[in-house]
């Protein structure tokens, strides 16, 4: 975990062409919004819809979020012009869908760094095809201005001709190859989205489901999904408190090598653990205190 590792714990989608959205956004408790140009928005739509989303990631306006534009993709007719206006914007990050190379990742950094984006605008991909899940470990590790990974479980599930299904079964190989590649990266990573915004319960399982597994977040798609988000890719009190107790077990028996808290088995590795999650805690409540 980097000094400068912020908290990714929803990530909310919207379409830059719904200007409600854009403006309600700035009252959304999440960590991220993804301005979107590519499938949530028409045809017709995407030039004005660039237009108000490098606005939107210009206006400083978004206070503590994290601000990205998802572009259209490598090989589309408005991708040029998306990623020459995202670049000029210099929002947080530029999102790129459905990456699928190391050398692609090395052409969108140096398209970035060609069109003039600042330093603090990173690169995001999209794992979202069968094949970028063969090429991600090298993906992952191609280029210092990539620092997230984000699953697009959609069109993974198209892709492959699976279904959708609770537990995830048809796509879990998938999603620990990303989770590999971003661990092995050091960069974060964030889950796919969840469809059915009225299914609370289910969202609530799929959001524990991919904390388990190891995801900074999740991908969103309506406000209402945020609050779970943030409350189940965050140390829960008892975490913290648990940690806090480990780390003083640990310290109460400096030099020895091993010792126990709550009947557990602590060695040096679980002590790490701890620290991460007490440091993610804390920059979770940095981050809430600025709210
Ligand atoms: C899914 C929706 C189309 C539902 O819209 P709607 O029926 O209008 O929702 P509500 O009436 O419940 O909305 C209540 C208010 O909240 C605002 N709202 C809704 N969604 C958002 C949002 N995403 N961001 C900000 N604000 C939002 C509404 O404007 C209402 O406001 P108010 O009128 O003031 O009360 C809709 O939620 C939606 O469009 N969601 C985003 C869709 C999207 O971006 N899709 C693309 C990304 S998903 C994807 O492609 C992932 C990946 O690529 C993959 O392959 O998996
Ligand atoms: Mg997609």
């Amino acid at each position: 975990m980097t000094d400068d590792f912020t908290p990714l714990r929803s990530v909310l989608y919207m379409p830059a062409s719904n200007e409600r959205a854009l403006e309600k956004a700035k009252t959304i408790a999440c960590d991220a919004l993804i301005l979107d140009l590519e499938d949530a928005v028409a045809p017709d739509a995407k030039p004005a819809a660039r237009e108000a989303a490098c606005a939107a990631a210009a206006s400083g306006d978004y206070g503590r979020r994290t601000v990205t534009i998802r572009v259209n993709g490598v090989g589309t007719e408005w991708h040029a012009a998306d990623l020459v206006a995202a670049a000029a914007a210099g929002p947080d990050a530029v999102v790129v869908p459905k990456v699928e190379s190391a050398d692609q990742v090395r052409a969108l950094a140096a398209a970035l760094e060609w069109a003039g984006a600042p330093d603090h605008t990173r690169l995001w991909a999209m794992v979202e095809t069968p094949r970028a899940i063969f090429e991600v470990r090298d993906l992952a590790a191609a280029s210092d201005r990539l620092a997230c990974l984000v699953v697009g479980s959609n069109d993974l599930v198209k892709e492959l001709y699976a279904e959708h299904v609770p537990g995830r079964a048809p796509i879990l190989p998938s999603l620990h190859l990303v989770l590999l590649a971003a661990r092995a990266a050091g960069i974060q990573v964030v889950d796919g989205v969840y469809n059915d915004v009225k299914d609370a319960e289910g969202f609530a399982a799929e959001c524990r489901q991919g904390r388990e597994l190891g995801f900074d977040g999740k991908t969103l798609i309506h406000p209402g999904q945020v609050e779970e988000a943030n409350r189940a890719f965050a140390p829960s009190p008892e975490a913290v408190e648990d940690a806090e107790g480990l780390v003083a077990a640990w310290e109460a028996g400096a030099g020895s090598g091993v010792v126990t808290h709550r009947g557990r088995m602590v060695e040096h590795l679980h002590v790490e653990s701890a620290r991460r999650t007490l440091a993610v805690a804390e920059a979770v409540a940095a981050l809430d205190r600025e709210a």
